[in-house]
């Protein structure tokens, strides 16, 4: 059986992942969104085992020396993981996987696992993406410093993805996406 593509998105905090992420879902069933571990705290209306599986630190260096982790990485003072045994079991089946994580994760990818496409989101402007932060109206203060100041070094590195879309029109970045993901190569 043909096994399925591993694909990883990753983009500054803000830009939009999360909003092209469940869009492509939603009119892409066959893909498969990996749900990720983290030692964040959820924000309201987010679900354990939906949006996050939500575990301590202890739980989630267990995990890490178990071998449970495709990646992981620190983020703004939190740890977050990619779970490898539902993204192994997935791509086994014929299933291809998408992940959202940072660009830490990204990078680990490209060397355990090189056959992954890799996508970088880009914002219209950093003061777009300040607005959007901003306007998501989730993180206090400080958490929204953390973010556009780490949001400067993971913009630098948009070139070593395979492709690179701007979030400025959310359609038109979802339109490119797909192009990205089902355009024969
Ligand atoms: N390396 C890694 N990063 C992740 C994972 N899950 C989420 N992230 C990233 O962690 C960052 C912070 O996520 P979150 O706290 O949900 O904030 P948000 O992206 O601003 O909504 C984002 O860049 C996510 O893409 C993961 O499993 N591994
Ligand atoms: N293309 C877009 N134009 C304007 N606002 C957007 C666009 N894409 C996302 N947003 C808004 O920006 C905010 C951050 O989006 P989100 O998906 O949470 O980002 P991320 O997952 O990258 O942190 C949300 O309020 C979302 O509705």
């Amino acid at each position: 059986m043909k096994k399925g593509r591993l694909i990883v998105m990753t983009g500054p905090s803000g830009v939009g992942k999360g909003t092209l992420v469940r869009s492509l879902i939603k009119d892409h069933p066959e893909l498969h969104l990996s749900v990720s571990v983290t030692t964040r705290s959820p924000r309201e209306g987010e679900i354990n085992g939906q949006d996050y599986y939500f575990v301590d630190r202890l739980c989630f260096q267990n995990m890490i020396e178990r071998g449970e982790l495709l990646e992981w990485a620190e983020f703004t003072g939190n740890c977050y993981g990619t779970p490898l045994i539902a993204v192994k079991e997935k791509i086994e089946a014929g299933i291809s996987v998408l992940l959202e994580i940072e660009l830490e994760g990204a990078r680990q990818i490209r060397s355990t696992f090189p056959s992954a496409l890799r996508i970088f989101i880009m914002p219209p402007s950093i003061d777009e993406l300040e607005r959007r932060l901003r306007g998501r109206g989730q993180d206090s203060e400080d958490a929204i410093r953390r973010r556009l100041m780490r949001a400067r070094a993971e913009m630098d590195a948009a070139s070593e993805f395979d492709f690179e879309v701007i979030n400025d029109d959310l359609d038109f970045a979802l339109r490119r996406l797909e192009s990205v993901l089902y355009s024969p190569v």
